[in-house]
């Protein structure tokens, strides 16, 4: 298992919802960590409670867009420069709009891509790196479609198929670095309103009922839960090109076939 004492950890979407969990049980579990995020008050707030509560200088928060690949960049630059090292990345920041839909993938998706290899390049030993593990949040709805959102499904098939595929890379290539994925479903965070928001929603506003009778189905899942699935993917140095699912019945490592299911058709 890897000890997080003294490994420094960077978490975007980092400043509510499931990027607090995950920066707060990372430095409980004695890392320091670098928050990234969008909404620079939220952040800076976040900044002095994580300092006061677990020691000066433990976190530090910057703002970025991970939508842009300079702001991305820089911030990197900006965490060497502080801590020294990159040991953990989680990517983490993600949004639903089906309106706005290109946002979406940018955010979702092409904001994962960048966050990883980003870390890839300061990790990978082939670089010169102490290698490390990389988190890309996905959700449940990247192993199984969401019919209210397509679009935000879309998004993250590709990050659980992106994470697999590199981390067999990583590991033909002996990188060095591990790459999983998460897969929650409903969690108790202000992003699951979402569905009920026509600015977000849009064409699928109609589809709410399904949704909500999706929710009764996969309770809500609390955010401390979540997070304790993020430190065993972090920790767990066996685990690459993991995808941990996660149910309020229980969660589970997918087992993906080695062979394609599929009904045979005559052509
Ligand atoms: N809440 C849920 O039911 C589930 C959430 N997820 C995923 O977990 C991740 C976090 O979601 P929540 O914490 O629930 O959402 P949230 O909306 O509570 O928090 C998302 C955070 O990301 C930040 N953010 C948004 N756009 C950004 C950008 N362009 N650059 C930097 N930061 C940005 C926001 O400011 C916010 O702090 C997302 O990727 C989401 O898809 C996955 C499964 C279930
Ligand atoms: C409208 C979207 C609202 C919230 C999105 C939230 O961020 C999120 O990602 C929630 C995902 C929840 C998914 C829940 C169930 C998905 C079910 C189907 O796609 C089938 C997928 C897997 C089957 C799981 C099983 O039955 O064992």
């Amino acid at each position: 298992m890897m000890a997080l004492q003294g490994k420094v950890a960077v978490v975007t979407g980092a400043a509510q919802g499931l990027g607090k969990g995950f920066a707060e049980i990372l430095l409980q579990n004695g890392a320091k960590v670098a928050l990234l995020d969008i909404n620079e008050k939220a952040g800076k707030e976040l900044e002095t409670q994580f300092n006061e509560a677990y020691g000066a200088d433990r976190t530090h928060f910057y703002p970025v867009d991970v939508s842009s690949d300079q702001q991305f960049k820089d911030a990197f630059q900006k965490i060497l420069s502080k801590f020294g090292q990159v040991d953990i990345f989680c990517n983490n920041a993600g949004i639903i709009n089906e309106k706005q839909w290109e946002k979406t993938v940018s955010i979702n998706l092409c904001g994962v891509v960048r966050g990883t290899y980003l870390a890839l390049e300061h990790m990978k030993k082939e670089n010169g790196g102490q290698g490390g593990v990389i988190v890309n949040v996905a959700s449940l709805a990247g192993l199984g479609p969401l019919a209210q959102t397509p679009i935000y499904t879309a998004t993250k098939f590709g990050v659980v198929g992106f994470t697999r595929a590199l981390a067999l890379a990583s590991e033909v290539a002996n990188y060095g670095v591990r790459i999983n994925a998460m897969c929650p479903a409903f969690v108790r965070t202000p992003l699951i309103d979402s569905f009920n928001s026509e600015e977000q929603i849009g064409q699928f506003m109609g589809l709410a009922d399904f949704t909500r009778s999706l929710m009764e189905k996969f309770p809500s899942l609390e955010v401390e839960e979540v997070s304790k699935g993020l430190l065993l993917l972090v920790k767990d140095d066996s685990l690459n090109g993991a995808c941990l699912a996660m149910m309020r019945d229980g969660a589970g490592l997918v087992s993906f076939p080695k062979e394609i299911p599929k009904t045979p058709v005559a052509l």
